[in-house]
């Protein structure tokens, strides 16, 4: 039998950016969720969450967003956020090779401290500041498209905090691969006769929606509120 969660309720989706210092991690998260660009961001400390709700295919999510430090010294502070996350965002600079190539280092750090199936875990590639003009980027779609390939991730897009060109449409991106790989674990267990659960964490935050608030380690404390259905595709 599946339990089916009420209409009301929302599902929450634990989402975590990981990306090197500098690519655009937290100008990401604050363009989605506040719809503000900060030209001067500062390194994030630690880790820093914001929620947002949004709608995708006619069901509600609450996202609960952890931008993380992505400089080296932060490891310890950032790794023990990543258990219980449903989505990873991998992130880069269009214009920062290196940041390109340190892909495969945020993935493995991801699958060592929280230990799931990568194949079956909703990895998405995000490059940042597509806003920049063509001479200064220095990462080709076709070397993405071929770096997700030979590491089974089928979700990239490229973005900007700055223009918001594409940002909401990652995060929507982000949810739709982690419901589709959802419905195939569920086919797969009723394919095996298993009777399913609806093991989707739902909650209903409609009383607090006016209110959330983390404080990093260390880092801004940041509170959000945001509603902008509108933005996603029903
Ligand atoms: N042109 C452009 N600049 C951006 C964009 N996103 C971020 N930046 C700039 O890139 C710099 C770093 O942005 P952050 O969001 O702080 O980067 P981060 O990845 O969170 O960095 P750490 O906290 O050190 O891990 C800032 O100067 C931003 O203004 C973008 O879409 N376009």
């Amino acid at each position: 039998m599946t339990n089916m969660r009420p209409p009301s309720k929302n599902i929450l989706l634990k989402v975590v950016i990981l990306g090197d210092g500098n690519v655009g991690k937290s100008c990401l998260m604050n363009r989605f969720v506040s719809n503000y660009f900060d030209a001067n961001s500062f390194h994030t400390i630690g880790v820093e969450f914001l929620n947002k709700d949004i709608q995708v295919d006619q069901e509600r999510y609450t996202l609960q967003i952890w931008d993380t430090a992505g400089q080296e010294r932060f490891r310890a502070l950032r790794t023990p956020f990543y258990r219980g996350t449903d989505i990873c965002l991998l992130t880069y600079a269009i214009n920062d090779r290196l940041s390109f190539r340190a892909l495969a280092s945020w993935r493995d750090e991801f699958l060592r401290y929280y230990d799931v199936n990568p194949d079956h875990f909703p990895f998405v590639v995000v490059g940042t500041k597509n806003d920049l003009p063509p001479a200064q980027r220095e990462v080709t779609p076709d070397e993405v498209a071929q770096w997700c390939q030979e590491h089974r991730v089928t979700a990239y897009i490229e973005t900007s905090a700055k223009t918001s060109e594409n940002v909401a449409t990652a995060f929507a991106l982000a949810v739709q691969k982690w419901r589709k790989l959802e419905r195939s674990t569920e086919r797969e267990l009723r394919a095996q006769g298993h009777d399913t659960i609806d093991l989707m964490t739902s909650v209903n935050l409609n009383a607090n929606r006016n209110r959330f608030c983390c404080a990093g380690i260390g880092g801004r404390s940041t509170t959000a509120t945001m509603q902008d259905d509108d933005d996603y595709p029903n």
